[in-house]
């Protein structure tokens, strides 16, 4: 029987299964962009965060102190992660409920940054991630923070997305509806917290390899971004 996380999309495979690993902080257009390369090319897609807050509602849902590294690394193989990798619907459940919705709340992004740092944590959901891809009939984009340093380090095209952080303040305020100057200001503050924290961990930390290309999305529209990656794994399958 088919099971969610290896559920394939739908669409035909276009040229050979090829593994793309996007990574980047926050707000940099990783989902959004990895999404539309996925389902333009056939491919799955994993959103490797999701698989991260998954793991934090768990833990605060369990009544778990994430403040406390040996608690969490006590129960990170507990809970039962599922991902769907169907780009034009991806699914995320937990012990077979549906985590979408409830893994977007703040109180879960105010504490995904430590449960995340956990080795314990990331053993459990790196070996998901792998099992996954390999598992992907026409190749996959898996999009995260460590995909090409740490947990695809053979990926066929690695990509690293930057902007400034005003504009990765803007677009993430757009979809928090957040609208005044000083709840602009908190995104911001809140993301560049999160995004110093995820790079200063010792397991894994957020960090471009040294053979992705790097891109600057400051001033790129979406479609423009979806545009460059799709050529460089186009021309990776050609030459495959
Ligand atoms: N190049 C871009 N220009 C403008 N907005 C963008 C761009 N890339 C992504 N966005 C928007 O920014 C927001 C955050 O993008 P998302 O893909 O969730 O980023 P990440 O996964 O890196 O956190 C989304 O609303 C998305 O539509
Ligand atoms: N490969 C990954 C992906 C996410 N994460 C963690 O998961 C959090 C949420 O990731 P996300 O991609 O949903 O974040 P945003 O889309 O909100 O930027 C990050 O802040 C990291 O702490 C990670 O440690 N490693």
């Amino acid at each position: 029987m088919e099971t969610a996380a290896q559920a394939a999309p739908a669409a035909p495979a276009t040229g050979p299964a090829v593994i793309v690993a996007i990574d980047g902080p926050s707000g940099t257009g990783k989902s959004s962009t990895s999404r539309a390369v996925a389902a333009r090319l056939g491919m799955s897609f994993l959103d490797t965060g999701a698989q991260y807050r998954a793991m934090t509602w768990w833990m605060t849902g369990n009544g778990v102190d994430v403040s406390d590294p040996s608690a969490v690394a006590a129960l990170a193989r507990k809970p039962a992660i599922v991902s769907g990798t169907d780009p034009k619907a991806p699914t995320i459940t937990v012990d077979g409920a549906d985590a979408s919705g409830p893994i977007r709340t703040p109180e879960v992004t105010a504490n995904v940054s430590a449960v995340s740092a956990v080795p314990e944590v990331r053993e459990v959901i790196t070996g998901l991630q792998r099992s996954i891809a390999a598992s992907a009939p026409h190749g996959i984009v898996v999009e995260g923070r460590d995909i090409g340093t740490t947990v695809l380090p053979d990926a066929d095209v690695k990509i690293f997305l930057t902007a400034s952080a005003e504009a990765r303040a803007a677009r993430r305020s757009g979809e928090l509806g957040a609208t005044t100057g000083a709840a602009v200001a908190a995104t911001k503050e809140a993301l560049i917290q999160r995004d110093a924290a995820d790079s200063t961990r010792k397991a894994s930390p957020l960090a471009k390899a040294a053979d992705a290309t790097e891109i600057d999305t400051t001033d790129l529209t979406l479609a423009q971004v979806i545009d460059r990656i799709v050529a460089l794994v186009e021309e990776k399958r050609a030459a495959k």
